[in-house]
């Protein structure tokens, strides 16, 4: 943190968006940014190298479930683990893969033959995302979906991305990690920090460590995941720490 708050200029701040920006709710459409992050990533944009939003969401959904964000100086959205990338209002992405039609053709009727219950599916454009968490037993459910989700992914060139009550098949050769490792070259990032909150931001975590520059990695702690605890420089209370944490922050770099 001490690197970050005497060379901001030199500094990439990348932050995940479901349950570290944004409170988990029920429903990822009814999903919305904490009131007070944009506000404080604006003023962080204007101090730091750069801050970047490394989601698993398109990023078009994270800015629309993040109304000011697109107003953060500098701000760059890495979506769809990477694949996406979106910066001074346009998005760059290859083309999407084939495999995602097909499996999400499949899934309706392999749902049902499986007879679980209140299962959503999120069609994501170049992913596809089933979610148990508003199924009347959503560890079960998730649990009894692992396996024959895995073998559809597998069928159609996908990989399974697990995370909060979310199995999301999606297409390999690309992970936070190499998102965020990608962008601090890019940007000759002198230090580094992530906040995360699923299993999908480990990889993230690996790449601070792995650029060898000074870095700190935060979980956005929940009781749903403690993976990530267990890895984290530091852990604060979700989305409302993470915001007080970055207010912080804003408060030490302009004080130094
Ligand atoms: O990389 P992230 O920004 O953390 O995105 C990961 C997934 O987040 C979303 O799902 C999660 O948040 C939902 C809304 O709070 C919640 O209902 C769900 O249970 C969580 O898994 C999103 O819907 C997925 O597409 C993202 O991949």
């Amino acid at each position: 943190m001490e690197a970050i708050v005497h060379d901001p200029a030199g500094a990439v701040i990348g932050l995940d968006f479901d349950g570290t920006l944004s409170p988990i709710v029920p429903d990822p459409a009814q999903a919305v940014i904490h009131p007070k992050a944009p506000g404080v990533l604006a003023e962080l944009g204007a101090r730091v190298g750069a801050v970047a939003i490394v989601t698993g969401r398109p990023p078009a959904t994270a800015l629309a479930l993040g109304p000011g964000l697109a107003d953060v100086p500098g701000l760059v959205v890495l979506g769809h683990y990477g694949f996406e990338r979106w910066e001074d209002g346009r998005v760059s992405a290859p083309p999407p893969p084939p495999g995602v039609p097909n499996a999400e053709a499949e899934l309706p009727l392999l749902l049902e033959s499986l007879g679980v219950q209140g299962v959503r599916i999120e069609d994501k454009g170049r992913a596809v995302a089933v979610h148990t968490r508003r199924s009347p037993d959503p560890e079960g459910a998730l649990a009894a979906l692992r396996e024959p989700l895995a073998k559809l992914a597998d069928k159609h060139g996908l990989v399974i991305e697990p995370g909060r009550m979310v199995l999301e098949l999606r297409p390999p050769g690309m992970d936070k990690g190499h998102a965020l490792g990608l962008f601090l070259t890019e940007r000759e990032a002198r230090s580094v920090m992530f906040v995360g909150d699923d299993l999908g931001d480990l990889a993230a975590f690996d790449a601070v460590r792995a650029s060898g520059l000074p870095g700190v990695t935060v979980c956005s702690g929940s009781t749903e995941v403690t993976a990530l605890a267990e890895r984290a420089d530091l852990v604060v209370d979700g989305p409302d720490g993470v915001v007080r944490l970055l207010e912080e922050l804003v408060s030490a770099i302009t004080r130094s």
